[in-house]
């Protein structure tokens, strides 16, 4: 099997071009393909195929195998992927996720793609599309019990579901040991991705995530916009934010006129090889 190996700010995975490539089990090459030790190494894995109603289409696999609604990060990758192995010359495309179809606004320098801006739509708050279970209208700095500790937690679906935390120090979180419990946690039946989040101004803030399925990865990007979209609600920041990740930043920013979140990025292509599977 032909991949790639791609990430945007540290968030990696093993892309494979359904248009030469076939899957029989993702899943199960996820969990294969991710494993830093007996693998090539990852956060998961994504394919990219034809889609009837946009220009490709996108699916992204967890470390663990299950399957995500969509992926900030990886959706940039995908359209670097497109254009810069010229399956397109199109600098405006659309991507079809499990969380509808995106558009996307390619920046090239020297013939090759190297910053994109993604229309990651509208921000879903309503409890029981996140899913979160919870009573009220939207889950907005609302406690929760975790490990002994109450903590205060703001909801955010951007296809996927993700619970933000305000803390004073991102650095020195204890992600490993509390990452998991909210993961896992009874409030959230699809599970959760958590973002630990310290605000530096009102256009800057520093996060670490917890990715369901993928543990600890070095940025994620529906988890940034949720984090923008939860610094809003809770009047930390303006519209426009600059959020340091541990693998790079990203721009976030809300337009409160169509209540669409757009994030521009970075995507990298690092290698590509062959996985013979065993
Ligand atoms: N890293 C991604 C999100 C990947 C999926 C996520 N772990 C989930 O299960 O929802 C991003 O950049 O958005």
């Amino acid at each position: 099997m032909k991949f790639t190996k791609m990430h945007g700010c540290g968030n990696d995975y093993v892309y494979v071009n359904l248009f030469e490539e076939k899957i029989a089990d993702p899943a199960k090459v996820s969990i294969a393909v991710s494993d830093r030790h007996f693998g090539i190494g990852s956060d998961g894995l994504i394919t990219i195929g034809p889609s009837d109603i946009a220009d490709f289409r996108m699916r992204i696999y967890n470390a663990d195998g299950s399957e995500a609604e969509m992926c900030g990060n990886g959706i940039r990758c995908v359209a670097k992927y497109v254009y810069d192995h010229k399956m397109t010359d199109k600098k405006e495309i659309t991507i079809e996720t499990g969380a509808g179809v995106k558009t996307l606004q390619l920046t090239v320098a020297d013939g090759k793609v190297s910053l994109v801006r993604v229309d990651m739509g509208e921000p879903i708050l309503k409890p029981d599309l996140i899913p979160v279970d919870a009573s009220g209208e939207q889950v907005v700095d609302e406690p929760i019990e975790v490990e002994g500790r109450e903590w205060k937690m703001t909801c955010v679906s951007m296809g996927n579901p993700h619970a933000v935390i305000f803390v004073e120090d991102t650095e020195h979180f204890e992600l490993e040991k509390y990452g998991p419990e909210f993961e896992h946690h009874p409030r959230f039946p699809k599970r959760t991705n958590t973002e630990f989040v310290h605000v530096i101004s009102p256009t800057e803030a520093s996060m670490r995530v917890w990715e369901r399925g993928s543990a600890e990865t070095l940025a994620c990007g529906t988890g940034t916009c949720a984090t923008v979209m939860a610094c809003i609600l809770n009047h930390k920041t303006e519209n426009k934010v600059l959020v340091h990740l541990r693998g790079g930043d990203l721009t976030i920013e809300y337009d409160p006129d169509n209540n669409h979140i757009y994030m521009t990025g970075p995507a990298t292509e690092v290698f590509h090889g062959i996985w013979e599977e065993n």
